[in-house]
């Protein structure tokens, strides 16, 4: 079955601990932990302090998203704030012997390991480095921002991902613009972990939400 793993990013954040339980009864599977630098990205949202914060009161799976420039520099203190996989953008390095230190790095000290494409960046750019991956991440919106609508191109990647994995095994997640209709069509084309921001935390059913998704 899919898993669900609702952003933060439209969480309450002066209700963060009443939020992360809520999910949790609600069925949520991970947590999507989105990281905005203000650089990579036009926003700024949170760091790693706050991530250790959240393991402090939560036994979910703690999915980092880095949208920040030179992840190589802060990867550590994602480590160490006890994220369980930490997925950086395959646009944000310059060459591929550091994207490979990324990935021998983050996997050297037990923690899964992603790479993530924006809408406009081509699957193909990925290949080279699937084998190694426990994670590929799939932007069906420019990141930065919850609330966006979902762009549909991600379903033809997230189908070309499907076919490259025959002797693979990363998982396929897909973020941005996901809600009970976006998120079927993501289903059938092969993704098995669907973020969902705003779609779970203003939903007035939490349950009902994310169910839906699944
Ligand atoms: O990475 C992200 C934005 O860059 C968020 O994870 C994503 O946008 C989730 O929000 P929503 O479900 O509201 O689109
Ligand atoms: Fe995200």
């Amino acid at each position: 079955m899919v898993k669900v793993a609702p952003s933060v990013l439209s969480a309450d954040f002066a209700e963060l601990k009443k939020d992360l339980d809520s999910i949790k009864n609600c069925g949520a599977d991970w947590i999507h932990y989105d990281v905005m630098d203000g650089h990579f990205v036009p926003n700024i949202s949170f760091g790693y302090s706050i991530l250790n914060d959240i393991s402090q009161v939560t036994d979910l799976y703690l999915d980092v998203h880095l949208m920040i420039e030179n992840p190589m520099k802060y990867v550590d203190e994602f480590i160490k704030a006890h994220a369980s996989s930490i997925t950086a953008h395959i646009e944000a390095f310059s060459n591929e012997q550091d994207i490979r230190a990324f990935i021998q790095h983050v996997h050297h000290h037990g923690v899964n390991v992603g790479l993530s494409i924006k809408p406009a960046t081509p699957v193909d750019t990925l290949i080279p480095y699937l084998d190694d991956l426990d994670l590929v991440l799939v932007m069906s919106v420019e990141p930065g921002f919850g609330g966006q609508k979902f762009q549909e191109q991600a379903i033809s990647k997230i189908e070309q991902l499907d076919q490259l994995r025959q002797e693979r095994s990363y998982l396929i997640e897909v973020d941005g613009g996901i809600n009970a209709t976006t998120g079927m069509l993501c289903r059938q084309a092969g993704a098995d972990v669907l973020v969902a921001g705003s779609y779970v935390f203003q939903a007035e059913n939490r349950k009902e939400a994310i169910e839906s998704l699944k």
